[in-house]
């Protein structure tokens, strides 16, 4: 860290990336010089963001540095008809948020999608009012996971989480943020003990969560944390939106905009791509993917008239890449690389930032595309979209993304269910 502390005081393309590797913080975590510097002077006004990443980070150390025991599974010890009678587990997200409606909506399209038993872990007396709300009959019978498949044709099972405060379709509340939370870390303990077979979530507001103290920007990166509780191993979370037109993951994830060249590092670039190479061969069953890099400036930094680090950060990771045997190319310039012709060309587009992911994967297939990170040692996938509060309890959510998010995790599960018998 010395090193990189030194150059703190200067632009960020005068780091040298030797400075960046040796600081011994993981990649997606390294600090923002510039960053550093503008927060001294202009105090953050309150809770949010940036105490959620820096939260992230501390618990990464510290969880690294203790060595966190492992918790107990039994996944190993599991076979054939118990393997795949586990059921998924869904987690409520923000229980004033459409996580309920398209939970119950699932479940109706149960026999028309085929779809694998789940098992929402929540506030019970919230999804039976939502239900009302909605005036759809879903019977809803308490559960653990055990009891999900055999319940799952006839009532929706649930594992209740108790919000314990009076909820409003539309209107989160902090108060909630425990509940939420609660369901998430139950959900990832049942596939640990070997109980569920992967994790879906369902949305969360972010900014509700930020203000009771939650620690992490976003699932992917608490759920990472999670996975280093109970394993003791440090793993580094990747996102991908997977649709049928696209997959495309972003290198950053939860960041502003100004930090994100900073915070891109050759091993953050290296990392992603080889959690992205290894998870699409090894789950997704590509023998050799191709992964196209994009640029960070427009058009690629046209020769470096326009920015400099697709020249000496972006180029130089690729060509270790190859060397390394993993089909990436690029950079390209971003504005080019998503229409039909050029999608062809690639199993998956790395992308430098969350916009420059999540815009083409969204408009591309909003209704199907999912959300799931690799790099984690156990299944979670996630609809694309976000609570949609002005959707919730009022029967026009599509249910679409969140069905898409089931189908996938339940089609990686079984995968790796047929490679255990
Ligand atoms: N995986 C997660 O937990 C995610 C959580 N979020 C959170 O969601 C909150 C709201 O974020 P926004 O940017 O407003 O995104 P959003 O996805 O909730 O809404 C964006 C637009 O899409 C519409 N929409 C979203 N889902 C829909 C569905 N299933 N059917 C029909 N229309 C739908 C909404 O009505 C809105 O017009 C934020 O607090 C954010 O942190 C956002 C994305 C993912
Ligand atoms: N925009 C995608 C998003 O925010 C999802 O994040 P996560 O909660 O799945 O980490």
């Amino acid at each position: 860290m010395a090193a990189a502390d030194r150059k703190a005081g200067g632009e960020w393309h005068n780091w040298r990336p030797r400075d960046r590797a040796r600081c011994g913080i993981p990649c997606h975590l390294q600090p923002a010089p510039g960053v550093r510097r503008h927060r001294r002077r202009n105090r953050l006004p309150r809770r949010g963001y940036r105490q959620a990443e820096e939260g992230w980070r501390k618990s990464e150390r510290r969880q690294v540095s203790r060595g966190a025991a492992p918790a107990g599974t039994d996944r190993l010890s599991l076979s054939g008809a118990a393997l795949t009678a586990r059921p998924l587990a869904l987690t409520q997200g923000d229980p004033a948020g459409i996580g309920p409606d398209i939970a119950l909506a699932a479940w109706l399209q149960r026999e028309t999608h085929n779809l694998r038993p789940f098992l929402y872990v929540g506030d019970r007396q919230v999804l039976a009012a939502r239900a009302n709300l909605l005036g759809v009959t879903v019977a809803l019978e308490q559960s653990d996971a055990a009891s999900a498949a055999e319940i799952f044709a006839r009532a929706l099972p649930v594992l209740d989480v108790p919000v314990g405060h009076p909820i409003e379709a539309g209107r989160p509340h902090v108060a909630a943020a425990r509940s939420t939370i609660s369901a998430i870390e139950t959900a990832v303990a049942l596939c640990f003990k070997g109980e569920a077979a992967a994790v879906v979530t369902n949305p969360i507001a972010k900014s509700v969560l930020y203000e009771a103290g939650f620690g992490f920007p976003g699932h992917t990166e608490f759920l990472a944390d999670l996975a280093m509780r109970a394993t003791g191993k440090a793993c580094t979370p990747v996102m991908m939106l997977a649709g049928p037109k696209l997959r495309a993951i972003p290198v950053t994830i939860h960041i502003p905009l100004k930090d994100v060249p900073a915070a891109l590092t050759r091993e953050a670039i290296l990392e992603t791509c080889r959690i992205a190479d290894r998870d699409l061969r090894t789950r997704f069953g590509l023998t050799q993917p191709r992964l196209a890099v994009a640029g960070l400036n427009p058009h690629a930094g046209e020769d470096g008239a326009m920015g400099l680090e697709d020249r000496y950060l972006i180029a130089p990771a690729i060509a270790t890449l190859r060397q390394d045997g993993i089909n990436a190319f690029g950079p390209l310039p971003a504005d080019t690389m998503f229409h039909d012709e050029a999608r062809s060309r690639y199993d998956v587009a790395v992308c430098m930032y969350h916009d420059q992911a999540l815009i083409p994967a969204k408009a591309l297939g909003f209704d199907d595309s999912v959300n799931v990170t690799l790099g984690l040692p156990f299944i979670r996938t996630s609809p694309d979209h976000g609570t949609a509060f002005g959707l919730a309890g009022k029967g026009i959510a599509r249910e679409a993304s969140l069905i898409a998010a089931l189908k996938l995790a339940a089609k990686l599960a079984s995968q790796t269910e047929e490679n255990r018998t």
